[in-house]
């Protein structure tokens, strides 16, 4: 079974886990603000920065290595944060008054350059992110980022998407002039959350508050979206949202024109509305008795695991267990289902057979005459052409399958032996092998569905075939069935050829299932769904947004109070002056509603042709109405009021994907308008993480690589960082290093000595290696092969150098030379050896010339005591004297130097001196026996 993949607790200990461990940072969110700051600059400038949820302290902690010298940075959290140098922690709930208030009395009178926050609501232990408790939270966190932030100043802030995504963007595109959503590579592809910069706070002199408050800020996009969640609901209850008759109507008319376009609302943004769980977990029950092998499928595309409830009080307790215990559900099928997320070819096509075989098993698939099985209707009417899709690609399939079948027919013998040949010679380990093989071996196959028909046959039931179940499933009806087994019949004449032929057949449909099961998992990501958007987009006028932004007054974008006190809104009133700008900026909001609703004749986007091209940089802002847009703005003035394109006539055409490109071609995306890229750079990505396994290449290079790679962060910078960060690693030439190495150290290895030495005899030429390196170690062509083979090769073939007797004599002569050479420092101690005994000797030698000259002594003194001086001087010099000092009574414990004690001096522990002295002694005695 393909467990490679398996994300399992380990593997959430990514590289960035890694990372931060050996980097000192205590989480690995540091990484994500570490990429927004080489992105957007944000900590460089930033003197004053407050850190809204800030446990354990990561983002604190590069905050304070990235900021200047002496910044004031201050976190808060509802857990305590272990202190940090240079940085200020309080515990508090950043939604209370409390809060704000220690914050104003840390921060004084400075104003914040950054206010980031990377909150997330506590639920517990299970990770159920509450994405309204999320929305909430970020409205809080920018509440008290309009009060302690400097005009010009940034937050940075963590949002998830969700249905108040786009509410929240459109808050904070009012509050600052520049906003962008991006998602570091550091965040978990797998994780909704998404970062948003918002850059130059504008720091009008009032806000309306409504533009803080949850209840007005999601109100539209809440009841516009699908059913939320009872969890979601039963919040909105407890705090009842302020309805705006005149606006939000509307408003409401808007998005529903724009933002819910379908009739049936399909999650598209891959999370089912108000469910954040990443993990999700069904009974069997739901596969098993899924009433189309669609059903199935779409089960096993969605969920994480699937499970059997054994207990009791299970209203089909009996069944599970019967499921449960059937040998058809192996270890390996358990396995599978416990982790459907990693489910290979090889695992899907089990799932798939395991499912009609339990279902054959328990006559859930008998002939509809006989029994009226209802979970055998297919439901065509939820996906009309997902269905149509599938039962077209499965007719394809069978007639490939017929025409297979025949030429196997004639191969079946060869096929044989083949087979049998690959199991001798251990090619083939068992879980490799196809139902085909099996069958050729003349083996039973646990989910030999022949076998359970018979079964169901056995018990008196008139089990219906697989190619039935399967063509029930495709919604083919009998008659088109009966007609089938004729031709098939005369096909296949006897019935081991038959049965080989439907396994060949079922093997063909369950091949086709399994690439629409992968293209359902490429849909529900969203990259994917963003790179078909575009495609058709290319193809069809699709809904562009509103109109760029320009410089002129009259269409400038429309701000808080503050901004628009005084402009009215079209009706001339001027009431929303007194309460503040929410109404207003709603009224002018809705306006543009009216105008898309208006609009219809016009179908033209208001992105230029040649604007198509370029990368789709939409935000949308709020116009004026009734004034032409400026030219040179980058949008057609041809219709200024067409501020949207025509939904009529492409919206049909576009239909399925119109939320899912109404999502990502809003304001926000437009700092990841290249997610389809991001795929690209993902898969490279994974490419470069199995690298990185084999290769070792350390974290940092593929950190720079990564970096280097995406479009959605930049190549870091050239020059090197001043404190060295280890993320700007040179990527070295390494044939420059193994050139470098040769002419230092020469050739090292037995081959390169064989290759260098075929080169210098003319044995080979330069042009004869080339052609000899075209083999196929340098190529990579491992598509299709089994892992087990490819592990297998991995591991004992390797490329096979000529090395010759020769160049490993030469070699190993080389070495020998090498070792016989003393090292470095054994030749200094021996020089200084030489040259202390020739100072002795020099000595000795003018001692010898004093005495010669001596009046005094007679010729045998003189003698003696020249012998005594020159044996002196050849003599070895004396070892210093050093005294044992015994640790006890006055000297116990003692440091330093004892009382009384000159020159050089060793205390040693009573008991030790005694030992010792008694193993000199037996020494002694030993001896003396010996002699
Ligand atoms: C993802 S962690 C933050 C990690 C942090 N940025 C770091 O790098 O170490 C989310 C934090 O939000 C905190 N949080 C959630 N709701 C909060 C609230 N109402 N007030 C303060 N902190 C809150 C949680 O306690 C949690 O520590």
């Amino acid at each position: 079974m393909a467990k490679a993949n398996k994300k399992t607790g380990a593997a959430r200990k990514d590289k960035y886990y890694t990372l931060a461990k050996t980097q000192g940072y205590r989480a690995r969110s540091a990484f994500k603000l570490i990429h927004l700051n080489r992105k957007y600059d944000l900590l460089g400038k930033s003197k004053v920065v407050i850190d809204l949820c800030a446990a354990p302290g990561g983002w604190l902690q590069v905050a304070e290595k990235y900021c200047p010298k002496q910044s004031l940075l201050v976190g808060v959290d509802l857990d305590p944060i272990r202190p940090i140098p240079n940085c200020t922690t309080f515990v508090d709930d950043i939604t209370t008054q409390s809060c704000r208030q220690q914050l104003r009395g840390h921060l004084k009178h400075f104003q914040a350059d950054l206010v980031m926050h990377d909150g997330a609501p506590n639920v517990g232990t299970a990770w159920v992110q509450d994405a309204y408790t999320q929305s909430e939270l970020v409205l809080q966190s920018l509440k008290l980022a309009t009060e302690f932030l400097k005009k010009g100043g940034s937050f940075v802030t963590k949002v998830f998407r969700s249905g108040d995504y786009n509410s929240l963007m459109w808050v904070f595109n009012q509050l600052f002039s520049k906003v962008e959503a991006t998602k570091p590579p550091s965040s978990r592809n797998v994780s909704a959350e998404i970062f948003v910069v918002c850059q130059d706070y504008l720091a009008p002199k009032s806000i309306d508050p409504k533009f803080l408050d949850p209840r007005h800020v999601f109100k539209e996009f809440a009841q516009s979206n699908a059913p939320l969640p009872v969890s979601i609901l039963a919040q909105q209850d407890d705090k009842p949202r302020i309805t705006n008759p005149g606006a939000s109507l509307a408003l409401q008319g808007q998005a529903i024109n724009v933002f819910a376009p379908e009739k049936k609302k399909r999650m598209r943004e891959g999370y089912a509305e108000g469910d954040y769980t990443l993990f999700r977990s069904i009974n069997v029950r739901d596969f098993i008795l899924s009433p189309s092998i669609d059903d199935a499928m779409r089960v096993l595309s969605t969920c994480n695991a699937m499970t059997f409830d054994l207990s009791s009080s299970a209203p089909d307790a009996e069944q599970q267990k019967a499921w449960f215990e059937s040998r058809r559900t192996t270890d390996d099928i358990k396995r599978d289902l416990a982790d459907l997320k990693v489910l290979g070819k090889g695992d899907f096509k089990k799932l798939m057979k395991w499912r009609v075989s339990i279902r054959l098993e328990v006559g859930l698939d008998v002939k509809k005459s006989d029994v009226e099985d209802a979970t055998e209707k297919v439901e065509i009417d939820e996906d009309v052409d997902e269905e149509q899709e599938v039962t077209e690609e499965m007719a394809r399939l069978r007639a490939e399958a017929m025409t297979k079948a025949k030429r196997e027919k004639r191969k079946a013998n060869e096929k044989k032996a083949r087979t049998i040949q690959r199991l001798h010679l251990n090619m083939t380990a068992p879980e490799d092998m196809t139902m085909e093989d099996d069958l050729a071996l003349g083996g039973e196959d646990v989910f030999d569905l022949g076998q359970g028909e018979k079964e169901i046959k056995r018990r008196g039931g008139k089990a219906k075939t697989l190619d039935a179940a399967l063509r029930d499933a495709d919604g083919l009806d009998e008659s088109e069935a009966e007609e089938e087994e004729v031709e098939e019949e005369e096909e296949f004449l006897d019935s081991e050829d038959e049965r080989e032929a439907r396994t060949a057949r079922l093997e063909g449909a369950l091949d086709g299932l399994y690439d629409s099961y992968q293209e359902r998992m490429k849909e529900r990501d969203a990259k994917w769904k963003v790179k078909q958007a575009r495609l058709r987009d290319r193809n069809q006028d699709a809904w562009h947004g509103v109109a760029q932004n320009s410089d002129d007054e009259d269409e400038r974008i429309v701000k808080v109070q503050g901004h628009n006190a005084g402009e009215d809104a079209e009706d001339g009133s001027d009431a929303e002056s007194e309460e503040g700008g929410w109404e207003h900026v709603a009224a002018l909001k809705a306006k543009i509603g009216e105008e898309v609703d208006s609009s219809d004749d016009d179908s033209d986007s208001v992105m230029s042709d040649e604007d198509e091209d370029k990368p789709k940089v939409r935000k949308v802002r709020l116009a004026l109405p009734g004034k032409s847009l400026p030219a040179g703005s980058g949008v057609s003035t041809r219709k200024p009021k067409s501020l949207v394109a025509n939904l009529g006539a492409d919206v049909q055409k576009a239909e399925l994907s119109m939320a899912a490109q109404v999502w990502f071609d809003q304001s926000v995306f437009k700092g990841i308008g290249d997610l389809a890229d991001l795929d690209v750079e993902e898969e490279s990505d994974d490419e470069q993480e199995e690298e990185e396994d084999a290769e070792a290449v350390s974290d940092v290079e593929m950190e720079d690589q990564e970096s280097a790679d995406g479009d959605d962060f930049e190549v870091v910078p050239a020059e090197p960082e001043e404190d060295g960060t280890e993320w700007d690693v040179e990527d070295e030439d390494q044939d420059v290093v193994k050139q470098e190495k040769i002419k230092k150290k020469g050739l090292l290895t037995g081959e390169a000595v064989t290759l260098a030495s075929a080169l210098v005899n003319r044995q080979t030429t330069v042009s004869q290696m080339i052609d000899d390196g075209f083999n196929k170690h340098n190529f990579n062509h491992k598509d299709g092969l089994p892992t087990w083979f490819l592990d297998d090769e991995g591991k004992h073939w390797k490329a096979n150098l000529p090395v010759t007797k020769e160049a490993m004599d030469a070699l190993r002569a080389k070495q020998r030379a090498l070792d016989a050479r003393p090292i470095k420092k054994v030749a200094e101690a021996k020089a200084r050896k030489k040259f202390k005994a020739h100072q002795r000797l020099e000595k000795a030698k003018k001692k010898a010339e004093g005495l010669v000259d001596a009046p005094d002594m007679s010729e045998r003194d003189r003698a003696t005591a020249m012998l005594k001086t020159l044996g002196k001087a050849g003599a070895k010099p004396k070892q210093k004297e050093v005294k044992v000092i015994v640790a006890r009574g006055a000297n116990r414990g003692l440091k330093g130097r004892p009382n009384g004690v000159k020159g050089r001096y060793k205390i040693v522990d009573a008991r030790m001196r005694k030992e010792m002295r008694a193993m000199k002694r037996k020494d002694k005695a030993t001896k003396k026996r010996k002699h």
